[in-house]
Formats: C-alpha cells, structure tokens, sequence
C-alpha cells in the first residue's frame, strides 16, 4: 500500500468491514525491525476513493478554512469575546471559566468596541477569508481536476460562521449523509499553535462527533493541513509585500531599514509546555530574510498581550521605541502570523504603535496578505500537495502529547491509567491519554477520528505492561496484544524517526 493513502481511508476501511483483528498487524509492526515495517505497507490493499459522482472525479472537495474570526460588526464584539474568554484552549481558566469569562469579556467589551469602531466598524477578517477561499477554489479547480470541484466554506472559532454553522452546511450540501465526501480543514494559522489552530481542531472535531458521530458508514472524510511556516509561496508573497515597502524609503537609506518581524506574543506558560508556535514563526522569519538575500538588518518581536501574566518578548511596542529613542528612525513594521488585516494591523500597529511613534513617515507597516495574488497561489499549490499526497496530517501533530495541551480538554487527570494511539497511514502514535489530541474523541461511542484510526491501549500501571485494544462503536473492549509501554513509545520514536517521506 503507498503511504499516500490517507488513514481517513484506513479508517473507513477498517470500521466498515474488518473484524478488529484485521487492523492489528500495525502495531506489533512497531516492535519489529525497519524493514519488517516497509515489508508490511506493501502487502496492504489500496482503497478506492470516495466518489460522490459518476464522471470519475473524486470531488466534490469541502476546502474548509479555519480561523479565530473576528466581529465582523461592533455589535458583534460581545459575542466574539464571550466565546474566545470561554475557550479553555485559548485562555484556560479552570473551574473558573466559566464565571470568570463572561465577566471579563464582558467588562473588556466597551474597550474593544471603540477599537473596532475605529477601524472601520468591524473585522475585515470574514471578508478576506472568503474572498481568499473562493479564489483559491477556482485556482484548484484548474490544477487539480481529479478533486473538482473545490467548495469554499471557511468556520471561525469565535465569530460567524462558527463551526457548528459551516458543519450543518456541510451536509446540507450533500457531504455525509451516507455519500461520504472528502473535507480538508485548511487551518489560516501558517504557524501552528495549541491555541489557536489546536483549539479550532478540537471544536471541528467536537461538532464532528455531535452531528455525524452516530452515523457510522458514509460519513465525511477530513483531513487537515495544520501549518505551513515555510511554504516557498508564504514566504514570496511576504517578501513581495516587504520589497514593495522598502521601495518607498531614499535609495541610500533602504539598505538600513530595521525589518521588525511582530507577531501575537503567547502567555510565558504557553510558550513553556512546548508550544511550537515560537518555533514556528521564527521559522517564516529566517525564510522570508533568506529570500530576501538578509538585504537588512531584522528582528522577532512579539505583541498583543493580554492581562498581567508573563508574555513572550521584546514587545512590539518597547522594540519601536527603543529603535526611536537610539536614533533608528527608519523601521518596517512586518505583521508575520496573519494572513489579513485584523485589530492588531489595522489598530494596534498603525493607531497605536506608528501613530504614537512621532515618526509616522518613517515607520512603516507592509501591507497584509489580504488579496495578494501570490498569496492565493500558495494557498492553492499548499492545498493541491495536501490532495495529492493523501496525507491526514503532518507528522507534527503525532507529538502534540508533549506540550501536554490535551490535558485539560480531556478531562482526564494526569494518573488516568490509559494510553492513546493513534494510526496516521501505516505509522502509529501514541501517549498518555490525558495529553490525548480531540480528548473529547475518547469519550464519546465512536473510537474513530475524522482522520485517524483510533486504538486504545489500557495501561496496567503495577503490572508496566499495556493491552492493546481495538474499540468499536458499541463493542466491547476487545483486548488483543499485551506489550511493555516504553517499548511501545520507543517504537513510536523510532517508526516516526525512519520513515519520514
Ligand atoms: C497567530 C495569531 C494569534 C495567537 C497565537 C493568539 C494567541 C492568543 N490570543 C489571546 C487573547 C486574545 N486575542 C484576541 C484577538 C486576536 N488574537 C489574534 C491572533 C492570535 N492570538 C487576532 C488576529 C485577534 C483579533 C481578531 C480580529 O480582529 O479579527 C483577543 C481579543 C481582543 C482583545 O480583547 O484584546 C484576546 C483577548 C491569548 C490569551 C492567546 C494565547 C494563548
Ligand atoms: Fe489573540
């Protein structure tokens, strides 16, 4: 079988005709030499695509682009901060939540309101994100024929349309429902964050559960690109837009403009769990400057925080004035973790920090990526890839269980005696399942993600060793392999160490 085929298709394979003994031979797998491995993929049976018409081609696809959204009116901001302060992914409040949310974004309303109000009324978010997702579709109608045609729906995680919203058009518009359908969660995140991109996963895969959790066969096939920091396309459309700024500076200045990379800072605990978000956006930086030949000098700033806990730094707002007050006056204010305008381009960079600089002529923002053609042609070669290769996911989101960001969406404390696995493809991952990634999945009757198959392992924590089961909707536990846990986690390390594409 080539490793193309995405375990969506594993999964559904497995869920609609095999007993649980057939999808077994994956996991003693891990505990055998490499070439036993590679020697396995090949024996197994390709899976034809879902069709959902009779000319042949695959599609339609659902491209479905996921973002936080924004209030796309000031009367909508009450709403779009009650939903993002009750987001425990985002701003994990504890038992407090709950209580503690409403009334802090109820108090914080009136503040944000005069900022949107200033802005032009309301985030141009919802805007941008349908325009770039409808042009995108028409791009990959054109270059990938086979998945036609490409339907644009886009589901925001505070502000309409929420998810719940995209899903119910979904189906109406013929995917599941018993057809099946291909979808691709498409996160507008190019850095992936547990907060931001995990978080909008989890609620896809929550609204999942609730409207097709129950329908067993024919249910829609998901899959998700979940970052794409050094897409070659990003980082053109981003050096495309610097270029294009630094023109309007004097040719004998240009060259000693200072490029400040700004990005939404993340809480201190964040970054500290592991949050590959840093990582992440330092990643498009050093592409972007690298494309750029380093024609400047350049800096990471970080801003947007938010109430009094430690954040990541330098400040966006403290590096400008630094800059200033050192007597570098020439500075590109370079927007690196969002792809439109939103309240912190439009408000906090040009209202605040250029127009409190004293320097407004030169101290620039580039433009964001909005309409940028080169911009769309990413999206659309990034998506054309993720069709082509038939992948579920990146390897990334495998180790997810370290930055332990499961462990409060699954409600499980950390002496929970279960492991959770998971197959993407012909590779297995698998941890402790209270840092399990869609915890919520593992609650719920059906053991099989949108684009995972799911086993669980139970774990005897006096006796070190695990048993391996495969759970079926409305079956019992069906205990088929006993193993030692760290030999299994060792495996894991290794298979996704070797066999990388
Ligand atoms: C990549 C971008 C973003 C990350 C990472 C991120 C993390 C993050 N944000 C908050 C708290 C708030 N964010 C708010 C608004 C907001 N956040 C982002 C982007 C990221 N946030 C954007 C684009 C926006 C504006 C949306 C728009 O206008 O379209 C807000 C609301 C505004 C306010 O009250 O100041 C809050 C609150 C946290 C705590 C966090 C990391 C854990
Ligand atoms: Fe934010």
């Amino acid at each position: 079988m080539s490793l193309r085929h995405s375990a969506g298709q594993l999964s559904k394979r497995a869920c609609s005709t095999a007993s649980p003994a057939s999808a077994s031979p994956a996991l003693p797998s891990l505990l055998l030499p490499k070439h036993r491995i590679i020697q396995m993929r090949t024996f197994a049976t390709p899976v034809p695509p879902v069709t959902q018409n009779a000319v042949g081609s695959q599609g339609p696809t659902a491209m479905v682009f996921l973002n936080m959204g924004g209030p796309s009116t000031t009367d909508e901001v009450g709403d779009f901060l009650s939903r993002l302060f009750a987001d425990g992914d985002l701003i994990p409040l504890g038992r407090l939540q709950n209580y503690l949310g409403p009334l802090i974004s109820s108090r914080r309303t009136p503040k944000i309101k005069k900022q949107y109000a200033s802005i032009g009324g309301g985030s141009p978010i919802r805007r941008w994100s349908e325009h770039q997702n409808k042009e995108m579709c028409k791009i990959l109608d054109k270059i990938s024929p086979e998945t036609a045609p490409h339907k644009p729906y886009v589901a925001f995680r505070y502000a309409d349309p929420l998810t719940e919203e995209m899903y119910k058009q979904l189906l109406a518009d013929g995917f599941g429902n018993g057809k099946g359908g291909r979808a691709v969660a498409f996160t507008q995140y190019p850095q992936y964050s547990c907060s931001t991109t995990g978080s909008s996963l989890n609620e896809l895969w929550k609204w999942r559960q609730r409207l097709e959790g129950k329908a067993g066969r024919g249910t829609i096939q998901w899959s998700v690109i979940d970052r794409w920091p050094v897409h070659p396309g990003l980082v053109e459309a981003f050096a495309k837009n610097i270029e294009d700024k630094l023109s309007e500076y004097p040719k004998e200045r240009r060259d000693k403009v200072v490029l400040l990379f700004s990005a939404h800072s993340l809480p201190m605990s964040v970054v500290n769990r592991g949050d590959p978000y840093p990582a992440e956006v330092a990643a498009t930086v050093y592409a972007v400057m690298q494309r750029l030949a380093f024609s400047n000098p350049y800096r990471l700033c970080w801003q947007s925080q938010v109430g009094p806990s430690a954040w990541l730094g330098p400040q966006t707002s403290d590096s400008v004035e630094n800059y200033i007050a050192k007597g570098q006056k020439d500075l590109i204010l370079i927007p690196i973790a969002f792809t439109s305008d939103h309240i912190e381009t439009l408000y906090e960079l040009d209202q605040e920090v250029i127009g409190e600089s004293g320097h407004a002529d030169t101290v620039k923002r580039v433009e964001s990526l909005n309409g940028s053609p080169i911009f769309i042609d990413a999206l659309a070669t990034i998506a054309k890839s993720h069709l082509d290769n038939r992948v579920a996911c990146s390897y990334q989101m495998g180790l997810r269980f370290f930055c332990r960001c499961g462990e409060r969406i699954c409600g499980i404390n950390a002496n929970a005696s279960f492991v959770f696995a998971m197959i993407v493809g012909q590779q297995i991952a698998c941890w402790p399942i209270e840092f399990a990634p869609y915890g919520c999945l593992v609650r719920s009757a059906n053991h099989e993600s949108p684009c995972f198959r799911i086993v669980t392992i139970l774990y005897n924590r006096q006796r070190s060793s695990a048993e391996l089961a495969v759970v079926k909707p409305y079956h019992r536990i069906q205990v088929q392999h006993r193993f030692n846990i760290a030999d299994l986690l060792a495996a894991f390390l290794q298979v996704t160490q070797h066999s990388r594409p």
